[in-house]
């Protein structure tokens, strides 16, 4: 399929996509091999229709009364996100949440793998992080160009994210994943996608709030 012709789907379809590829992945390790709309929505408290619409935008085809192949809809969720081919990331700030995120081991599983690791504190670099040594920052834009690697995890202190972000857009970078609470301005073909703990935690705080008022 061309880049042209590729679909789209909005940012809650993309985000449940995710959950589906794990639930679809274990029932297919329990023997599995067709998986329904319903069966997914039930599994995991989501409206069937919703569940529907979301399988329906990855091209995958369901089989009368039987539900989608395994491996196909599996494929199919894989391919539509971008995750049938891994995409090398480098990450800037081995920090707290730089440790973090390295030592994380299921990436590879979501189509990225993190390749290299930089920062600019004598003190950590040249020393090895969850099997990785770090790197001095200075080398990143063009170890990035030599390496062609797509994706910046950016984790360094905020107030040095919009120039280290500059950095990695010089090195060719296009897409970067933004830890830090700096909102950063980046040219149009630059993708960027904002993680932000304090907003999940103030849906969380909320929701709890309201339930134990109703108690
Ligand atoms: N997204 C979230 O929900 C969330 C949660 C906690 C922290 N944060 C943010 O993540 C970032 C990292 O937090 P942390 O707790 O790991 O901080 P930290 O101080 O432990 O780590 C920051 C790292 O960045 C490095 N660094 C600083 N300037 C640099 C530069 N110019 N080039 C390369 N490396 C550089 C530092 O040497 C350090 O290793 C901060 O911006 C923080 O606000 C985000």
């Amino acid at each position: 399929m061309s880049q042209m012709e590729r679909k789209t789907a909005g940012v809650p379809t993309l985000k449940r996509l995710p959950l589906y590829l794990r639930l679809l992945r274990k029932m297919k390790e329990s023997g599995e091999e067709y998986a329904s709309g319903t069966v997914v929505a039930k599994e995991l408290g989501l409206d069937p229709i919703v569940v529907r619409k979301d399988l329906a935008i990855t091209g995958a085809v369901g089989r009368p009364r039987l539900g989608f192949p395994m491996d196909e809809i599996i494929s199919a969720i894989e391919e539509f996100l971008g995750w049938s081919n891994t995409s090398d990331a480098f990450l800037i700030g081995v920090g707290s949440m730089g440790t973090a995120l390295l030592g994380y081991k299921g990436f590879e599983q979501h189509g990225m793998r993190i390749v290299a690791a930089f920062d600019n504190n004598p003190a950590i670099i040249g020393t090895e992080v969850h099997g990785k040594t770090v790197l001095d920052i200075a080398k990143m834009p063009e170890l990035a160009r030599r390496m062609h690697v797509q994706i910046g995890i950016l984790t360094v202190t905020a107030s040095v994210a919009q120039g280290v972000a500059d950095k990695m857009i010089e090195g060719g970078i296009r897409a970067i994943w933004n830890f830090t609470p700096t909102s950063l301005d980046v040219p149009a073909h630059v993708i960027l996608q904002r993680e932000e703990l304090a907003s999940s935690l103030a849906v969380l705080s909320h929701r709890l709030l309201v339930e134990s008022s109703n108690i």
